[in-house]
């Protein structure tokens, strides 16, 4: 009788959205995820705070975390609890005790990544993380090992589905925000706090992820400028149509002319052009542009249960694989120093939006502020500021790129005229 080879054993951390859907997806596939590792892989224990969850047998749950990370029966772990602690203890601990862990914790990985990925290459383990970024699109694994002997100039993406779904119904069927953070939450892409999808938190822990990788440098979340959509109006979404944009969440990760590196999350009018700005519902989509390679985009469901159990558990089998070999896969601990932009530096175009007196003479004194501050216009907008406001218009002014600081100049300068009302609106928009 030929003997069953020892399974390679899983235990996975925080049975929710995510972890039920990627605990059901190594139970249903079992049989097929082992044929594919090459060794039976099974979904040994769930550390879980409740003491029953649907669709996972009893007997697998466990409510001591701590115990079950140093288990000696276990080979790899998958922590899907989120937050910083006891997420990160939980994943140090794992990893000293041999085991390679698999996470989606964006939130983690942006702040502790240095860390975590220092332990598993002093333990000879593996850290994978697609799930981290864009849910179940490939980014991740293209950007550490496809695309590695490439040279990354910028990487920008729609990288929150809540926000980017809030928008689509915004723009698409004229709802409120907050109906459709409503739905967004309903559907499950939402953080558990959405705090940090709307305020672009979320976003910008995927864009520090993203940098890190692209530039072979180590970008955490407070090196991240960010801006949320909480403030986004349906006057701007009118606006973003008239000038032919879409208003998306954008993380924007590139190299400036002195090498430093600049990245953000602001809401940006994209013009309907762009590949991204077709980029509907909860989709994400990471559009990456190379020296060789040129452009290229990801796209797919970046966020849910279902896609993103497919990312999880994607990464279990490399894990597995890398155990069966007994290797460990690529390690991230050979970076750069980073170098990252000041924020004030970096350069964009701009869309401004201001309530000014209706009268002769007025565009000229606006456009002299332009150049004062050598702020070069390339459009212009201009309607009656309301149905009563008779001596009043709304103006939209697009500038050709310019640096951060030098339009926060300009926006303060036209809050000093007599002919401009206070409260100048302003948004990025992306492009030449
Ligand atoms: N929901 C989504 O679409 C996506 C989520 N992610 C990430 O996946 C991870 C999990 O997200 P969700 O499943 O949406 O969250 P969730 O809130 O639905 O699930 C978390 C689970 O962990 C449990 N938990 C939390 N702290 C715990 C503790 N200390 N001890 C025991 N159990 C604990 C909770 O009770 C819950 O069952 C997060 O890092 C999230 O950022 C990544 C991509 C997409
Ligand atoms: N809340 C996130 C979930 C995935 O990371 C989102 O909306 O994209
Ligand atoms: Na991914």
């Amino acid at each position: 009788m030929t003997k069953r080879p020892q399974p390679l054993r899983v235990a996975l951390l925080g049975p929710g959205v995510v972890g039920k859907k990627a605990a059901q997806l190594l139970i249903d596939e079992a049989a097929e995820l082992g044929a594919r590792v090459g060794r039976p892989l099974e979904l040994a224990a769930v550390g879980s705070r409740r003491a029953s969850v649907e669709g996972i047998d009893q007997a697998l749950l466990t409510s001591d975390l701590d115990a079950l990370v140093r288990r000696n029966d276990i080979d790899l772990v998958v922590e899907l609890i989120g937050g910083i602690e006891p997420a990160r203890s939980l994943i140090l601990a794992a990893i000293e005790h041999g085991k390679s862990v698999v996470t989606a914790n964006k939130a983690l990985l942006a702040r502790h990544g240095a860390e975590l990925f220092a332990a598993a290459d002093a333990h000879g383990v593996d850290v994978y993380y697609e799930a981290a970024v864009g849910g179940a699109i490939p980014i991740i694994r293209p950007l550490r090992e496809s695309l590695v002997a490439d040279s990354v100039t910028a990487v920008m993406g729609i990288v929150n589905g809540t926000t980017n779904y809030i928008l689509d119904q915004m723009h698409t069927h004229g709802v409120t925000y907050a109906e459709a953070l409503a739905d967004a939450q309903k559907l499950g892409f939402a953080e558990a706090d959405p705090t940090a999808d709307v305020e672009g938190h979320d976003a910008a822990a995927k864009a520090a992820i993203l940098a890190s990788l692209a530039f072979h440098t180590r970008v955490t979340f407070d090196d991240v400028a960010c801006e949320g959509i909480s403030s986004i109006t349906a006057g701007d979404i009118a606006a973003a149509k008239e000038m032919g944009c879409v208003i998306k969440l954008l993380a924007r990760c590139a190299k400036a002319d002195d090498g430093s590196v600049a990245v953000g999350v602001h809401p940006t009018m994209v013009p309907l052009e762009h590949p991204l700005a077709s980029v509907s519902g909860a989709f994400n989509a990471v559009f990456v542009e190379l020296e060789w390679a040129d452009k290229l985009m990801f796209m797919g469901p970046g966020a849910g249960g279902r896609p993103t159990a497919s990312a999880v558990v994607g990464d279990v089998v490399t894990a597995a694989r890398n155990k069966v070999r007994g290797v460990a896969g690529p390690g991230e601990t050979s970076y750069n120093e980073p170098n990252i932009c000041d924020p004030g530096r970096v350069s964009s175009r701009y869309y401004l939006q201001m309530v000014v007196q209706d009268s002769p003479g007025v565009l000229a004194q606006i456009a002299t502020c332009f150049a004062a501050h050598d702020v070069s216009i390339q459009a212009v907008r201009q309607v009656p500021a309301g149905p009563d406001a008779v001596h009043e218009a709304q103006l939209g002014i697009m500038t050709h790129t310019a640096p951060n600081a030098q339009v926060r100049a300009l926006i303060a300068a036209l809050e000093t005229m007599a002919e401009v009302d206070e409260g100048v609106r302003v948004l990025r928009v992306e492009g030449e």
